[in-house]
């Protein structure tokens, strides 16, 4: 048995998300609205490291620029969690990001998943997962997916989750030096919200794509130009709501050889897609 989870050195896996293609197909009287998209993973992403407390005290232990701690979606979740269970129910959490915030990664969504799945199980609180990922859509739309940890077809908000097997390619992922809010863009008027519905085969044979784009790159140039650039390298799209775009290779050493070409101004990173989490590949260890 193993007692590597309870010390703050056993780093909890918060990976990065790509929707490979992203459709608005109506608007639910609430303002959120109905998505058809397809999420995978990345082996990439922050690392969230806990130790319980026994003061009730959900406490980040790192500053984050950008991020209050108040706000931040990690915290949310555990006190979220610690509400639903019953008093005394606390923890020190540290972050650290690799992911861009507003980068279309779901980092944040991501981190609040992880919160949820680790903490559940050093506080026992027992929730399985199909609770947790309904605890979790309060925090935001894209936590379910993270929570079950398997690349899926989505739908509704992106909680009606249908588990796919896709090729796991190797992505070069650029992220352009500018935050995207998501609200922003899914307020924009011009944004497409009356997309018909679409099948698995549709994507397969390339008749989908992210219908943010047009939105996203009309108000930030810098995601336009990385889009153009990446357009240059193969199929490129962008993930989310921006900024970060993303472009497919079958190798490797393929996706690093056009990450050599990335103009300075933007970061870029290297990834393999993944179907499953390493977050449920760590639970599944433990
Ligand atoms: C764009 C995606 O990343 C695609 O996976 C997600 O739909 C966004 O998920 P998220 O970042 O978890 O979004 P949330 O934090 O729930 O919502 C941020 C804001 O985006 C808008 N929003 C989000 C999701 C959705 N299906 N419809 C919306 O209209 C809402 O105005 C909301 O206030
Ligand atoms: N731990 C966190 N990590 C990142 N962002 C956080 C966190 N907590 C709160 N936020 C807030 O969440 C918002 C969205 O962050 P996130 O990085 O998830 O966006 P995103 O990558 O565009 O994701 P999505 O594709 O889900 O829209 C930002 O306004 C950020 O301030």
């Amino acid at each position: 048995m193993t007692l590597a989870p309870f010390t703050n050195e056993f780093p909890w896996p918060a990976p990065a998300k790509l929707n490979l293609f992203l459709h608005v197909t109506g608007r639910r009287k609430d303002g959120y609205h109905e998505l058809q998209t397809l999420f995978q993973f990345l082996d990439h992403g922050d690392s969230l490291f806990f130790v319980p407390r026994g003061d009730g005290q959900v406490v980040r232990q790192n500053a984050l620029p950008g991020i209050d701690p108040e706000q931040d979606l990690a915290v949310r979740a555990a006190r979220l969690l610690g509400r639903l269970s019953g008093a005394g129910l606390g923890a020190d959490i540290r972050i650290e990001k690799r992911l861009p915030i507003g980068g279309g990664l779901g980092g944040g969504s991501s981190n609040a998943a992880t919160t949820l799945v680790a903490l559940n199980r050093l506080w026992n609180t027992g929730f399985t997962t199909a609770e947790l990922a309904e605890i979790g859509l309060q925090l935001g739309a894209d936590v379910p997916v993270f929570v079950r940890g398997l690349a899926s077809w989505a739908e509704g908000v992106g909680e009606r989750l249908a588990p796919v097997e896709m090729p796991e390619p190797w992505y070069l992922v650029v992220v352009p030096d500018v935050s995207v809010s998501t609200q922003e863009i899914f307020q924009a008027p011009e944004l497409k919200r009356d997309c018909p519905r679409v099948t698995l085969d549709d994507y397969l044979a390339g008749r989908t794509g992210n219908v943010c784009e047009p939105v996203t790159t009309a108000r930030y140039p810098q995601v336009k130009a990385a889009l153009d650039w990446a357009r240059g390298q193969g199929p490129a799209q962008m993930s989310g709501t921006g900024a970060s775009v993303f472009v497919s290779f079958a190798e490797r050493a393929l996706a690093s050889a056009a990450q050599k070409q990335v103009p300075a101004a933007w970061k870029s990173f290297v990834a393999r897609g993944l179907n499953h989490s390493p977050l449920t590949g760590i639970m599944r260890g433990l």
